[in-house]
């Protein structure tokens, strides 16, 4: 007699994929072989942004495993692009630049990391020339994101022309002799008039910025689109409590508004002139209403795209390392 199928036994679940290795610190750190530290103490501090806790201990024991991978990563890629050459009966070609996608929440301390990374890599004698873009130079100007009601959404993803980030991109990847970008300003919260970044063939461009890992949204007639991360050979997102995140958001604000708001240009000087908790109830307002909901919406979804996710603790230090391997 047949058992009903509702009385057979569950066959053995199936061991959860993951596409990720989870690695603590102590593993992590192990992974870097004999990489020699190429920074002093004193480099490390000018990298550093405000508020963000980083020495040459955790450039050591978090970085330099990071620029061995890397450096591993560009030469295979250049084996791949042997191979593809080969293929199409091209014969030797220039190698194209190779793209590190740096993504992250406001404050997470993205900058540093990228910042850091372009000057670890730049000391491998198989890859010198390394830049880094910003995607803040690719926010619409103020003027254009008041005239389309965007104001309270910078760092949305409607509020870059996505269009013309994705070309600069793959107009670096492709070779193009000298690429260049708009620059925005911290100092005056917007688009610099007439100053742009020109990028020439580097050997790796690290592109930085909130929403790099989004994907591309589809036409409007149904046809797929590229972004701009299509154009990675590798990406990191930083992450952390969105808790702790806040934290440096206000601290970082506090700090500001002892230094760079005190400038007469900054467009956040009126913060310097009302007290300290007016000013922290701006901040508050705009984390609770532009910043968070874009982490929470758009920047956090992305993290699953990323080939390395570097998990913070609230002191800032990385704690845990997800590596993709699938
Ligand atoms: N209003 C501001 N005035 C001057 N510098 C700022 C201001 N806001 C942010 N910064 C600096 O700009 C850089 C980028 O900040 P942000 O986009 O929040 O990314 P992250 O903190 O992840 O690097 C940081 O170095 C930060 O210290
Ligand atoms: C300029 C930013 C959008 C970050 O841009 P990114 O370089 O990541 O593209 C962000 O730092 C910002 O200013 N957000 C607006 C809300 C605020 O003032 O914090």
């Amino acid at each position: 007699m047949t058992r009903p199928a509702s009385a057979l036994p569950a066959p053995p679940a199936a061991p959860a994929v993951t596409p990720y290795v989870d690695l603590s610190r102590a593993e992590w750190s192990a992974l870097r072989e004999r990489t020699p530290l190429p920074l002093t103490a004193e480099e490390v501090e000018r990298l550093r942004g405000l508020g963000d806790v980083i020495d040459l201990d955790e450039v050591r024991e978090v970085y330099l495993p990071l620029s061995r991978l890397l450096n591993l990563y560009v030469g295979a890629t250049h084996g791949l692009r042997g191979a593809l050459n080969t293929f199409l009966g091209e014969g030797a070609q220039p190698g194209t630049p190779f793209v590190i996608g740096v993504a992250g929440s406001v404050a997470v301390g993205k900058s540093t990391v990228a910042r850091l990374l372009r000057e670890l890599l730049a000391r491998w004698p198989e890859h010198p020339r390394v830049e880094l873009l910003t995607t803040d130079g690719f926010l619409l100007p103020n003027a254009e994101l008041h005239r389309r009601g965007l104001m309270s959404r910078k760092g949305f993803p409607e509020s870059y022309d996505r269009r013309a980030l994705t070309r600069f991109v793959a107009e670096v990847k492709a070779g193009k002799p000298e690429v260049s970008a708009p620059v925005y300003s911290h100092l005056i919260y917007d688009i610099v008039p007439g100053e742009r970044l020109v990028v020439r063939r580097p050997d790796i461009l690290i592109v930085e910025g909130l929403n790099v890992l989004q994907p591309a949204l589809p036409g409007r007639d149904g046809r797929t689109r590229v972004a701009v991360a299509d154009f990675f050979d590798f990406s990191v997102y930083v992450d952390a409590r969105i808790e702790d995140i806040e934290r440096w958001y206000l601290d970082r604000f506090r700090k500001l508004r002892q230094t760079a708001f005190q400038n007469p240009f900054s467009y956040f000087r009126k913060y310097t002139q009302v007290s300290e908790e007016e000013a922290l109830d701006y901040a508050r307002n705009t984390w609770r209403t532009i910043n968070r909901p874009n982490l929470r919406e758009n920047i956090a979804p992305t993290r699953g795209r990323a080939n390395l996710v570097l998990r913070k603790g609230p002191d800032h230090t990385v704690r845990r390392l997800s590596l993709r391997k699938l």
